[in-house]
């Protein structure tokens, strides 16, 4: 098999709009479809840019380009723009979804307010940003990362930490009407910036509940922009400081996942030696390219396997009600040259009961100190059926899905989302139970593949 990687779209990244200020460029997103082909800046296929080359002067206006995974693999279309409420948005909507992915549009999110900040544009929140946060239910009930408050979360603390110049937090963060003077006032204070941007990061970090990368991308953001405030930068620095870091994080991300990969592989390698033939992987939702800046963490495995030999074939879960597997993972691997059979959830067990799967790779959400790894819901179910049918299962995902604040699995949120997605047209009478996501207990797990390494939490 040969891999072709370079077919696989960049799911996010940031551009600057050379010529333009901020206040110069136009608030409106807009949405591009791709060509079929395009050479990418660094591997993969990116966006065609909303306009300008990548040169950047001091506050020529940053965007976030994010692929609309809603869409796909109907049309393969980005969504570009300079509002962070736009990126809260399509993390609220799963345009652009997947733990680390959604760590990224978090950070990068706050960027974008902190250049709207910097510009003395007014902060108002539009669109449904505002919204309420995705309901939790269960015994895994904190959903908000102030409440959770854990080591790796954006704590209050973070948020209420103020540079020591600034003043309150409320008689700052909560002066948000559009267009009035603290709007520009920000631009020139760095109290004023700060309470602003802690009080836009708090809608960011609350956007989805259960993927801990989320606030802790948000956290680290927030932390970068109050540590240049705190070393004398202005705020128009602070919002440059963070251009970087969104950079970065995307760079981090990808090398993260390519050493996964090479862990992962490694604990394939023997699978096949002792069957003496290349692989048959199940995964389930899609913890792939698609869901990281770049390469993917469970197909991350996959893809590293795969240069080697080791997979003969991915079978992928469909994945209801959302359909990442079908829609998204299917999709992926065709395009990488993977050969994938898409199956509806409920046929693993089939599959397993002929022998016809060897492991099962899927990635990570949240993991507990235990290793309770939370997942896209029905992971669980597969983990059931590899322990029956004597399969092992993997879980792989990068150091930043881990909180060890969560003692065990049950301290972890799980989303509750629509019930539109399951049942789109109501039924009277009828109830709609409609968890995003599900626990797996340490016990089912063979071994959790970090970019650190293998560890296995039995053990
Ligand atoms: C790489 S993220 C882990 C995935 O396996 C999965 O649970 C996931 O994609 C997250 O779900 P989603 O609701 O699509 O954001």
């Amino acid at each position: 098999m040969s891999l072709h990687l370079e077919n696989l779209p960049r799911t996010i990244y940031v551009e600057r709009v050379a010529g333009e200020t901020l206040a110069e460029h136009g608030r409106e997103a807009c949405a591009d479809t791709a060509p079929a082909e395009r050479e990418a800046p660094v591997g993969g296929l990116a966006a065609p840019s909303c306009g300008g080359s990548a040169s950047a002067n001091l506050l020529a206006a940053p965007r976030v380009v994010m692929i609309d995974q809603r869409r796909l693999p109907g049309e393969l279309a980005w969504i570009s723009t300079d509002d962070w409420r736009q990126v809260v948005d399509a993390v609220k909507t799963l345009a652009v979804r997947g733990a680390p992915a959604i760590g990224v549009a978090g950070a990068a999110a706050v960027m974008l307010a902190a250049f709207e900040l910097a510009a003395g544009r007014s902060l108002a929140p539009a669109g449904n940003c505002d919204a309420s946060r995705p309901a939790a239910e269960g015994r895994n009930t904190p959903v908000s990362a102030e409440e959770h408050g854990g080591a790796t979360q954006v704590t209050a603390e973070k948020y209420d930490e103020l540079p020591s110049s600034a003043g309150t937090r409320d008689d700052a963060a909560h002066q948000v009407a559009p267009g009035d003077e603290a709007s520009s006032a920000a631009s020139s204070s760095p109290a004023l910036f700060a309470a602003r941007l802690r009080h836009v990061a708090r809608q960011v970090a609350e956007a989805r509940p259960t993927a801990v990368n989320l606030s802790w991308a948000v956290g680290r953001a927030l932390e970068t922009a109050l540590e240049a405030l705190k070393a004398g930068d202005t705020p128009q620095q602070a919002a440059e400081a963070l251009y970087k870091l969104t950079e970065a994080l995307i760079a981090e991300d990808e090398a993260a996942n390519r050493a996964i990969g090479a862990n992962g592989a490694a604990l394939l390698r023997p699978l096949a030696q002792a069957k003496g033939a290349s692989l048959n992987i199940l995964t389930h939702c899609n913890a792939g390219s698609l869901a990281t800046a770049f390469y993917g963490t469970a197909l991350g495995v996959v893809y590293a396997a795969a240069e080697e030999g080791l997979v003969a074939r991915v079978y992928a879960d469909e994945t209801r009600p959302v359909g990442q597997g079908a829609r998204l993972t299917a999709w992926e691997l065709a395009r990488a040259g993977v050969p994938v059979t898409l199956i509806c959830d409920n046929m693993a067990a089939s599959l397993m009961a002929q022998g016809r799967i060897d492991a099962v790779v899927v990635g990570a959400d949240r993991i507990a100190a235990n290793g309770d790894a939370a997942n896209k819901i029905g992971t669980l179910g597969v983990a059931v059926l590899a322990r029956h049918f004597g399969v092992p299962f993997f879980v792989a995902a990068p150091e930043s899905t881990r909180d060890g604040s969560c003692a065990t699995g049950t301290d972890i949120p799980i989303e509750q989302r629509s019930a539109t997605e399951v049942l789109p047209s109501p039924i009277e009478g009828v109830e709609v139970f409609n968890p995003a996501f599900d626990v797996t207990p340490a016990a089912l797990i063979a071994a959790i593949v970090t970019e650190k390494g293998v560890w296995k939490p039995e053990h």
